[in-house]
C-alpha cells in the first residue's frame, strides 16, 4: 500500500505530527501545502477572520503544490490544523482539487488542536463528499496503526 501524507501546518504543530506519521509509515511519500506569503496573518485572531470570510465568500487560499500523480496513491492522508472548529481553508481548496482530479483512493485525516476539535470530522467530509473518506483522527498518535489496518 501506498500513502501519501499530505498538510498544512500555520505555526509547525500539524507540520511536526505529518514528520513523525511519516516516519512511521511504510511506502509513504510527505507533502506540504504551501499558499502564498500574506495570506493569513501572524496574529491568531486575524487569521481566523481571514479563514472565516473566505469560507463563507468560498473565496479560497490558492495552494502551492509540486506536481503529483495522486491516483498512485492507495490513500492520502491530509493533516490540517482545526481553525474555528474546521479545517484550515487550505485543506478545502486541496479537498476541491482530488475532487477536480477525480482521486478514486481512501482519503483520511488527522488534526492538531488545542482540544476543540468541533465540527471538524463532519466538515472535512463535507467538504470532501465526492471522495472516499475513511475518517478523521486527532494528533499523530496512533495514526500508523490506524491506517495500516
Ligand atoms: C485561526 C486559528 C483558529 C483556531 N481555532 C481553534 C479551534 O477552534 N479549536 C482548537 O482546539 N484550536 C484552535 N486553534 C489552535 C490550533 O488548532 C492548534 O494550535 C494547532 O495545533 C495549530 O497547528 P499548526 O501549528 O500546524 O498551525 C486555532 C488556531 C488558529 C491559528
Amino acid at each position: 500500500m501506498k500513502t501519501l501524507i499530505i498538510y498544512y501546518s500555520g505555526s509547525g504543530n500539524t507540520k511536526r505530527g505529518a514528520e513523525k506519521i511519516h516516519h512511521e509509515v511504510k511506502n509513504s511519500d510527505l507533502v506540504e501545502i504551501k499558499v502564498p506569503a500574506g495570506t493569513f496573518s501572524a496574529d491568531m485572531y486575524e487569521t481566523n477572520d481571514i479563514f472565516k470570510e473566505q469560507i463563507e465568500t468560498n473565496q479560497l487560499p490558492q495552494i502551492n503544490l509540486p506536481k503529483v500523480d495522486f491516483e498512485q496513491y492507495d490513500l492520502i492522508l491530509i493533516g490540517s490544523p482545526v481553525w474555528s472548529g474546521m479545517p484550515a481553508s487550505p485543506i478545502k481548496s486541496f479537498l476541491n482539487e482530488l475532487q477536480r482530479v477525480n482521486y478514486s483512493g481512501n482519503v483520511a485525516s488527522f488534526f492538531t488542536d488545542v482540544g476543540q476539535d468541533g465540527n471538524y470530522d463532519q466538515t472535512f467530509k463535507t467538504w470532501g463528499k465526492n471522495l472516499n473518506i475513511i475518517g478523521t483522527r486527532r494528533d499523530s498518535s496512533k495514526i500508523s496503526e490506524w491506517i495500516e489496518k
